[in-house]
């Protein structure tokens, strides 16, 4: 099933202020909500820098500061939330981690990115999450009245298996809150979206934080939506060889 609803992609600014890219948050959610949005993305990291000498600094429990901003601003405009995500903190690890909340506030999922973004592009970018961060071991699915959505973490749409697998469990959107950098950006940004839309003929979403010059990251920006609504027409799901091949996951039969 899959009923009409408006989506919103918030591209954040994002200061070292946390209580400002908060507050900042919660207006836009309310101002998408106003627009007639049912669902709200907010991007990779809203409410810290993105770099690995930041997360420790900004990471939370959950529930904790952020989460609990995050699970009113759901109840009070009746959103689903997919809250980007924070650097969080739990035994000692630290995590790329977001929260989805419901209408009523309650949190229904959390989705640890599995995917570190560790990347070396000599003159370009080095960037190592695993310097700091620990990886996510769960695919991440969830519910809502219009269809079922598929979560992933920017550098975890790269990954074409993870696509195929939500799109298989019934998945017709997936959202990715996401922080290309002006390197990747240009080249791959809109390229990966519109690879992850038309393999598995789903929509497709991103939110990034706003572009800031002068920050150590420099975020591509773009927050885009992209839709591969051919599913009649192009009937690719039926016309898969799965005698032939096939993408399994680990987790396969325990969800
Ligand atoms: N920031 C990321 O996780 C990913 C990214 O910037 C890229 O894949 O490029």
């Amino acid at each position: 099933m899959f009923c009409k609803f408006r989506l919103a992609v918030i591209q954040l600014q994002v200061s070292s202020v946390k209580a400002d890219n908060l507050s900042r948050a919660r207006r836009l959610v309310k101002e998408a909500a106003g627009q007639g949005s049912k669902v709200v993305v907010l991007p990779e990291c809203f409410n810290s820098p993105y770099g690995t000498n930041f997360f420790s600094r900004y990471a939370e429990k959950i529930p904790g500061e952020s989460t609990q901003v995050l699970s009113e601003a759901a109840k009070e405009n009746q959103v689903y939330l997919v809250g980007g995500s924070i650097p969080e903190e739990d035994g000692g690890k630290l995590f790329n981690t977001c929260t989805v909340f419901g209408p009523d506030g309650e949190v229904i999922l959390k989705h640890r990115k599995i995917h570190l973004f560790d990347i070396d592009i000599p003159g370009k970018i080095r960037f190592q999450e695993s310097e700091t961060l620990s990886a996510g071991n769960s695919l991440s699915v969830f519910d809502t009245s219009f269809c079922k959505v598929g979560v992933g973490i920017c550098y975890d749409m790269r990954f074409a298996e993870l696509a195929q697998l939500y799109s298989r469990k019934g998945c017709q959107l997936l959202v990715y809150p996401g922080a290309f950098n002006m390197t990747t950006g240009p080249t791959h940004w809109e390229l990966l979206q519109r690879a992850r839309a038309l393999d598995n003929q789903v929509y497709v979403a991103t939110a990034s934080p706003a572009r800031d010059e002068t920050a150590s990251y420099v975020a591509w920006g773009h927050s885009t939506v992209y839709l591969a609504d051919v599913r009649q027409q192009i009937p690719i799901t039926s016309q898969r060889r799965n005698d032939l091949y096939a993408v399994t996951s680990a987790q396969e039969g325990s969800s």
